[in-house]
């Protein structure tokens, strides 16, 4: 797969960690994130790897942030989008089995190195199951449909 990275000042050396981490399992990266600790704002890069996601550029995405939180609702506001913060390894599964999403966001001031991977791999492993989560998802994209 191809999977992006996105990350703020607060997530450079773990962004790192886990893009390396990613390439061990076999899958391409590409690295939308900064790559130093000068300060910038999350919205941006939350944005830049949504509009990623959503329009095919990668399959998937990876965003870490001090707390996954401020990325994941930039992301978020790209239609398409479905990213979620995950910080334990079950979550990390269920969001791709059921909610199908296309970006896991998680926090470089919430979990260590080895949590991190551990979650990467589960989502990445993970497959949508489809039938009754269909439904849902295709509700989630009506929702923004109705949107102004
Ligand atoms: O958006 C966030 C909170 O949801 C992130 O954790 C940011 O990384 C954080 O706000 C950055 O904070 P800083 O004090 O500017 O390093």
């Amino acid at each position: 797969m191809k999977v992006g990275i996105g990350n703020d000042h607060a997530a450079v050396e773990l962004k790192m960690q886990i893009k390396e981490f990613i390439e061990s399992m076999g899958h391409e990266v590409v690295n939308y994130g900064v790559d130093t600790a000068e300060s910038c704002n999350y919205p941006e890069i939350g944005e830049k790897v949504g509009r990623a996601v959503a329009d095919g550029e990668v399959d998937c995405a990876v965003l870490i942030c001090g707390t996954g939180v401020g990325i994941s609702i930039a992301a978020n506001k790209v239609n398409g989008v479905r990213a979620a913060v995950c910080s334990d390894v079950t979550t990390a599964h269920l969001v791709k089995e059921h909610n199908d999403a296309n970006i896991i966001a998680f926090g470089a001031r919430i979990v260590g190195v080895e949590l991190a991977k551990d979650i990467v791999k589960a989502y990445l492993n993970a497959e949508f199951l489809g039938g009754r989560h269909a439904t849902r998802v295709a509700m989630l994209a009506d929702i923004e449909k109705r949107n102004k």
